[in-house]
Formats: structure tokens, C-alpha cells, sequence
């Protein structure tokens, strides 16, 4: 199909992805994953080509623990609004692109936790946290026993077209989820209710792998 796909979304399909949005952003605001303006969250709608889809995102430095007519806009796939609008997009927003295009996803949470922080400078040498064995790697629907895996970290800079290709470079298809370092995690899923499942069970790992490395430290 040619032209631009967004025109041709209904209103129900946009007003669902918005409310799917808005759920999500009060679960995750209820549990206080937003920190200073901090974390941004997307779902794409309509019919999906590397070249062409369209996605929901949350307005850049906003109070994402408020819920306001201004906290979403549309957007293409090089992340310029779809329609006519005074709201930014989330400065991220192209982090978001390229995950779209890399994976065909259909939705993308990201948040500062201090448990992300903290592992992804302790793991920072090796450019990725490994997790050996824990139960909840069937998260990511990775059903090996005592399976092992590594999450990538990327480098963090100011000028977010530069954090891009080092997202090319690192994501592992396997693992629905990049960490930023002394940044934040991007998880995504096929859907919001995935990309939700994903960010709890990475959230779980990074607890899970600071606590036990500080207990294994402490014992030495
Ligand atoms: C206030 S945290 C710095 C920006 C950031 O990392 C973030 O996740 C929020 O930026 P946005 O433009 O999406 O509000
Ligand atoms: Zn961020």
C-alpha cells in the first residue's frame, strides 16, 4: 500500500491505543516508575512496514504521573507528529523508532529505576547484565532450564540520534530489552499488556542480580 497509512486509521483504533497508553502510564505512574518527568511510552498503530508504521507517544517533560488531554501524540516512523499538534514528542522518541523498525513491535515502555541504573554501570565492562538461572527469564518466553542470558547496555548521551546505532548494533532479538547506561531500560512486547510483562520481569532481574551481587560481595 502507498501513501501515508495514518489517514487511513479510524478513530476507534486511535482512541484505543490512546487509552491503552493512558492505562498503562497510571499502572506504572501508581507505582512511582516515573521520577522527575523521567520514562516515556509508545504503542504503534495501524499496519506496519520497516518503512512506514505510525505510533502513539507520550509528550516530551511531562508529569507522567498526571493524566491530561496533552500527555500523547502521534507519530511517524522518523518520529515527525502525524497530524497538526502544539505537544513535543518524548525527546526519545527515536530510540523508539528504530526498536519499532528493528523488531516490528508493537509497543515500548521505558523507565529509570535505580536498580537499572546501578547494574548497568556495575555490568558496564562486559556491555551487558548477565542472569544466570532465574525463573522469571520465561518472561521473555525463554524456556531452557537454568537458562542463561545476557542484556545489552548501550551507551548514554545527551545527543539521542548518537544512542541509535549503538541500539542497532547491540539489540539480541532474543531479549526484548535494552539498557541505557545509568540511563534507563526499554522493554517492548507485541502488545501494551506484553511490553508491561517484559518491563516487570526485567525490573525483577535487575533487583534480583544487585541484591544477590551485594550479598555474594559481602560474604567475600
Ligand atoms: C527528566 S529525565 C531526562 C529525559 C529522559 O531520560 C526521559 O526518559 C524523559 O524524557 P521525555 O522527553 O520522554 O519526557
Ligand atoms: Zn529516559
Amino acid at each position: 500500500m502507498s501513501g501515508n497509512a495514518f489517514l487511513s486509521l479510524t478513530t476507534e483504533e486511535k482512541q484505543r491505543a490512546l487509552s491503552e497508553l493512558g492505562e498503562l502510564k497510571a499502572t506504572l505512574a501508581s507505582r512511582g516508575l516515573f521520577a522527575g518527568t523521567s520514562g516515556n511510552l509508545s504503542v504503534r498503530v495501524g499496519e506496519y512496514r520497516p518503512e512506514q508504521f505510525h505510533f502513539a507517544i507520550t509528550a516530551s517533560g511531562k508529569d507522567k504521573s498526571r493524566s491530561t488531554p496533552e500527555d500523547f501524540l502521534f507519530v511517524d516512523q522518523d518520529g515527525k507528529p502525524a497530524e497538526s499538534t502544539a505537544l513535543k514528542p518524548s525527546a526519545e522518541t527515536l530510540i523508539h523508532c528504530e526498536i519499532y523498525r528493528l523488531t516490528g513491535c508493537g509497543a515500548i515502555a521505558h523507565v529509570h529505576t535505580v536498580y537499572n541504573n546501578v547494574v548497568s554501570e556495575w555490568f558496564w565492562e562486559r556491555r551487558a547484565v548477565p542472569v544466570h538461572g532465574v525463573e522469571l527469564i520465561k518472561a521473555f518466553n525463554i524456556w531452557e532450564e537454568e537458562a542463561s542470558i545476557d542484556i545489552p547496555i548501550v551507551p548514554n548521551y545527551a545527543d539521542i540520534p548518537r544512542i541509535v546505532p549503538e541500539v542497532t548494533e547491540r539489540l539480541d532479538p532474543r531479549i526484548p530489552g535494552i539498557l541505557l547506561r545509568k540511563h534507563g531500560i526499554y522493554a517492548w512486547g507485541r502488545d501494551v499488556q506484553e511490553a508491561k510483562k517484559h518491563l516487570e520481569a526485567f525490573e525483577f532481574l535487575f533487583e534480583y542480580v544487585y541484591r544477590w551481587e551485594l550479598l555474594q560481595g559481602s560474604r567475600r
